[in-house]
């Protein structure tokens, strides 16, 4: 195995950090950590990193025990949220930056290889602008550029794109998923946005309090979650309490017929162009219903409607 994580333990106090995370990582994955603030999934990337001690456990990369190295002694880049540039130097010099001081290259290789990692993201004629003056989506790729020019075994990213607005994030997360499938680096991506982690990972790590609740591919996760917390964190769902099980639904798994005696009220519409969305209700349950297809809008607030499930998960 390329990369394995056993045990490992931070603690900040009794309750907050990280506790027995096991994870085993293949060469080339794209791995996201996924989960709500506070969750541990920072302190989990400073372990890989270097920039925490663990309490106890291991990480093994290529077999060999790493947890213990200082940063720099690590075959690994981060990618900070806050990017992390040095202001004062333009784009060729940040990215050479880190070739000269991992790679010991010479000033002129340096100067070379950052300018083919310029080139890969996108940056081609920017070489001499100064940081400051690009816009947040070209500073993240400078930032990109610089951590993978240092040839890393595994490049860890925190939350790289949540300083973007909307619609760079989504060509921001195309493109990075497109580098990492043409330079086949293992990446390790934290977010705590659950779309990001379903269109980007090989893996997703669900974590809750600092632990791992649920590890799996983003069709496992969505399809099949093995709690409530993962069923609610990812993607909508509805709980449905029927002789005594719990169940859940996701919208998209109801369908809906109009009936003067239907058992549900629509009790609200909204029509999203593709699908639209109904909140139904009886006198137990109050569910989400998506509908698409051109006959999806038909239904009115105030109809009675009796539901078909084609979908239940059971936790
Ligand atoms: N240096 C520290 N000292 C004390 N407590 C800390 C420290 N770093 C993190 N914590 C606590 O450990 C828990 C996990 O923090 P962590 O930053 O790993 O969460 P996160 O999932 O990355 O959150 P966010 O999405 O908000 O960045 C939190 O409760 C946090 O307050």
């Amino acid at each position: 195995m390329f990369l394995q994580l056993k045990n490992l333990t931070k603690l900040f106090d009794k309750e907050n950090g990280v506790k027995n995370f096991n994870l085993s990582v293949e060469e080339g994955e794209f791995i996201t950590i996924l989960g709500p603030s506070g969750c541990g999934k920072t302190t989990t990337l400073n372990l890989l990193g270097g920039f925490l001690k663990p309490d106890s456990g291991e990480i093994l990369l290529d077999g060999g025990n790493i947890a213990n190295l200082p940063p720099e002694k690590r075959p690994i880049s981060t990618v900070f949220q806050s990017y992390a540039l040095f202001p004062h130097m333009n784009v060729i010099e940040n990215v050479a930056y880190g070739i000269r001081f991992y790679r010991k290259e010479k000033k002129r290789k340096a100067m070379e290889i950052a300018k083919e990692y310029i080139d890969i993201v996108g940056l081609a004629g920017y070489e001499n602008s100064r940081v400051g003056n690009l816009s947040g989506g070209q500073q993240q790729r400078v930032a990109l550029a610089r951590s993978m020019a240092t040839n890393p075994k595994i490049l860890l990213l925190d939350e790289p794109l949540s300083n973007l607005d909307a619609s760079l994030r989504v060509r921001m997360r195309e493109e990075l998923k497109e580098l990492q499938r043409r330079l086949k680096i293992t990446m390790i991506f934290v977010t705590h946005d659950q779309s990001e982690a379903l269109c980007l990972s090989d893996k997703i790590v669900v974590m809750d309090k600092g632990n791992i609740v649920q590890v799996g591919t983003s069709r496992e996760v969505y399809f099949y979650p093995t709690s409530e917390y993962v069923a609610s964190f990812i993607g909508k769902s509805n709980l449905l309490n029927e002789d005594g099980k719990t169940y859940i639904i996701r919208p998209e798994d109801i369908k809906i017929t109009k009936g003067i005696n239907g058992e549900y009220i629509v009790k609200d519409k909204v029509f999203m162009g593709q699908h639209t969305e109904y909140k139904i209700a009886n006198d137990r349950h109050i569910l989400d219903v998506n509908l698409s297809g051109k006959e999806s809008s038909d239904f009115q607030t105030g109809d009675l409607v009796d539901i078909e499930i084609e979908h239940r998960i059971n936790i």
